[in-house]
């Protein structure tokens, strides 16, 4: 059953306007204490605020349902926009549960948009003529103090869920699983998402910092962008640590030569390309991943470009629908993709919620990007998150490994909150 609560603005607050402003400024010091939205990658990108409509949603149909609602929606906007490029106008953030049947997907209109593309700024809002707000002065203070306690499983457990999927892969059952858990702070002093949205890009500036309805995170991997007909996408998977000096070159030549790895990765790649291809007149996945070196880890990376069809069924299936076909890749849940998410089910032991879903913004023109909520934190109350990490699980697994491999992916978000 579908259960879908929104909210829509007076018919009197339609007026949408984007109007250029150079130059913006940083994007993240525009965003206010709280209620933040934010999709910004290497200074670019946008970041909103005030809710001008939302819809929550789950069940079998809750991305149609959302993709409905915001035409619907959109098509009532009269929208006045000096740019025309990708992100301006009226935007959409999302961010989609892990499981968008069981879950609850977060849909926010935001009131103000500010955005910055190829060096070129602009601010959207309701009503006639917005003005680029002023950036928030900021004193970080000093760091809070942090309590951490075990999720859903502790080390021990978690490893003993890893060894398990390994014997069902070993018998055949599947080919790979994605494990993640869960890993609960809390704080002395309530925790201020601007502060950590800022430390997540200034270390992660290839990410891309994401904040919607209190998940916040820097995602390393780009689930689907469209903009016109043509669609990307950055497949992850297979991960090693990083280390110093030649250390640090061993392990990634090892990483690149790891057939365990390249056969986690190859994976991931085949069911976004699966996935993607019946939507697509041409689609484009490189044989030989790259490395993708990030401050804590390094992944196996490959960057998928495709065309969207012209004609039939396929050209008019809008992002919304693209992500929902493209959505779990074995990225985060594994193959064949019922039998592994099943199997997370059975030994996760805790509700992914949002962590591992979809997670950016569309457009009105049906442009827009989708990430992959990883490297992130659920904000619980004002002084407590719950971070998530997972790992591909295939045959010779270790879970000892794979263990030290949730600390580096949770360390990237302990840096955020630690001083
Ligand atoms: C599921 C996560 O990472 C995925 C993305 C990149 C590399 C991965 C890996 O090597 O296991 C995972 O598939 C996570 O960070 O929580």
């Amino acid at each position: 059953m579908t259960a879908a609560a929104l909210t829509s603005p007076a018919a009197a607050a339609r007026v949408v306007t984007t109007v250029r402003h150079d130059p913006v400024g940083d994007l993240l010091d525009l965003l206010p204490a709280t209620g933040g939205l934010s999709w910004v990658r290497r200074g670019e990108g946008l970041v909103g605020w005030g809710e001008a409509a939302r819809l929550e949603v789950s069940g079998p149909s809750a991305l149609a349902d959302a993709a409905r609602w915001w035409d619907e929606y959109a098509a009532g906007l009269d929208v006045a926009d000096e740019l025309g490029v990708p992100g301006s106008g009226p935007v959409l953030f999302a961010s989609i549960a892990f499981d968008p049947l069981a879950g609850t997907s977060v849909f926010v209109v935001p009131e103000m948009v500010v955005g910055r593309r190829g060096g070129a700024g602009w601010v959207t809002a309701l009503g006639p003529a917005p003005e680029l707000p002023v950036p928030v002065a900021h004193d970080d203070g000093p760091a809070p103090r942090l309590r951490y306690a075990d999720g859903a499983l502790d080390p021990a457990s978690w490893c003993a869920a890893v060894a398990a999927a390994v014997t069902r892969i070993d018998a055949g059952e599947l080919a790979k699983v994605v494990l993640a858990r869960d890993l609960l702070v809390s704080s002395d002093v309530p925790l201020d998402p601007r502060r950590m949205l800022r430390r997540l890009a200034a270390r992660f500036p290839g990410c891309w910092t994401f904040a919607v309805d209190g998940l916040l995170g820097a995602t390393p991997e780009l689930l689907l962008r469209r903009t016109g007909r043509q669609l990307s996408a950055r497949v992850l998977a297979g991960t090693a640590p990083r280390g110093a000096g030649a250390e640090d070159d061993r392990l990634a030549r090892a990483l690149l030569t790891s057939a365990k790895d390249r056969a986690e990765h190859a994976l991931a790649v085949d069911s976004l390309v699966q996935a993607l291809e019946p939507y697509c007149d041409g689609l484009d996945a490189p044989a030989e991943p790259q490395l993708l070196t990030l401050a804590n880890v390094r992944h196996l990376a490959t960057d998928v470009v495709g065309t969207q069809a012209a004609r039939g069924r396929a050209a008019g299936a809008g992002l919304l629908d693209l992500v929902g076909a493209v959505h779990p890749t074995a990225a985060v849940c594994g193959t064949p993709t019922p039998d592994a998410a099943g199997l997370i089910g059975e030994l996760e032991g805790m509700d992914r919620g949002r962590y591992a879903g979809p997670v950016g913004w569309l457009d009105a023109a049906g442009d827009g990007e989708f990430g992959l909520a990883l490297r992130c934190a659920e904000l619980v109350g004002d002084d407590g998150a719950r971070l998530f990490a997972g790992c591909g699980i295939v045959a010779g697994s270790d879970p000892a490994a794979e263990l030290a491999e949730t600390q580096s992916k949770f360390a990237a978000f302990q840096a955020a909150l630690e001083g």
